[in-house]
């Protein structure tokens, strides 16, 4: 690694961040405060596993699929690349023809999407499945985007995070890309070790590689 400094790409988890319709709303409270303990405060959560800035284990929707513990951590640590997308609805092969992806392991999009964690999104850039075996293909392993999902948000059959699972591509969601310039860039998006997690919010950082 080199001595550039890491950048945080996550949505802050407040008591106001948008969740999922219907899902359950993210709420850290203190539990015990230092005046009550006479020693600590402890802090509780209730939490959506698909909240904020986090990554999607195949259980989530697939009943034979992986859980999180069970995934790589390896794919989750890495060189990324961040490509600018933000002129377009929808993005297929012919979007991505206009990029070097080569040998790019991690991919990073940047939509036209604006980051505001406060606010659930109505709409959506539209991403093709036919652009995951084209993925497949560079050596993608992990497809990072700054929305909430790599389907359309009223998408039943989820047809993208299918296909990514059967070619082997990680899923992260909800990055905060707004400030972050295309480029090379090293990945950390650790999920935490929840065993039966069908998700995990994680902690995203990039490093510009130069
Ligand atoms: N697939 C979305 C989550 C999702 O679709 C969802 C999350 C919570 C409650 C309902 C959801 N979808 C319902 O159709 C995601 O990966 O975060
Ligand atoms: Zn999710
Ligand atoms: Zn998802």
């Amino acid at each position: 690694m080199n001595n550039n400094k890491w950048i945080d790409i996550s949505q802050p988890l407040t008591n106001s961040i948008a969740h999922w319709p219907e899902d359950t709303p993210f709420t850290n409270q203190l539990t015990y405060s230092k005046e009550q303990t006479g020693s600590v405060n402890i802090g509780q959560m209730t939490t959506s596993l698909h909240i904020g800035t986090h990554v999607d284990a195949p259980y989530h929707f697939d009943n034979k699929g992986k859980k999180i513990i069970d995934m790589d951590v390896n794919y989750y640590i890495g060189r990324a690349k961040v490509i600018d997308v933000s002129d377009v609805d929808v993005i297929d092969g012919r979007v991505l023809e206009d990029f070097s992806l080569d040998g790019v392991e991690r991919l990073l999009l940047k939509t036209s999407l604006k980051s505001r964690p406060e606010l659930f999104p109505e709409k959506i850039t539209k991403l093709e499945p036919e652009i995951v075996p084209i993925l497949v293909e560079k050596g993608v392993k992990l497809l990072g985007v700054n929305m909430p999902s790599v389907d359309p948000i009223d998408s039943k059959d989820l047809l993208c995070h299918h296909a990514l699972h059967q070619h082997g591509i990680y899923i992260l969601e909800n990055l905060v890309l707004d400030d972050v310039p295309e480029g090379d860039y090293n990945l950390i998006a650790l999920p935490l070790a929840i065993a039966e997690g069908d998700g995990s919010p994680v902690r995203a950082v990039i490093q510009p590689t130069d």
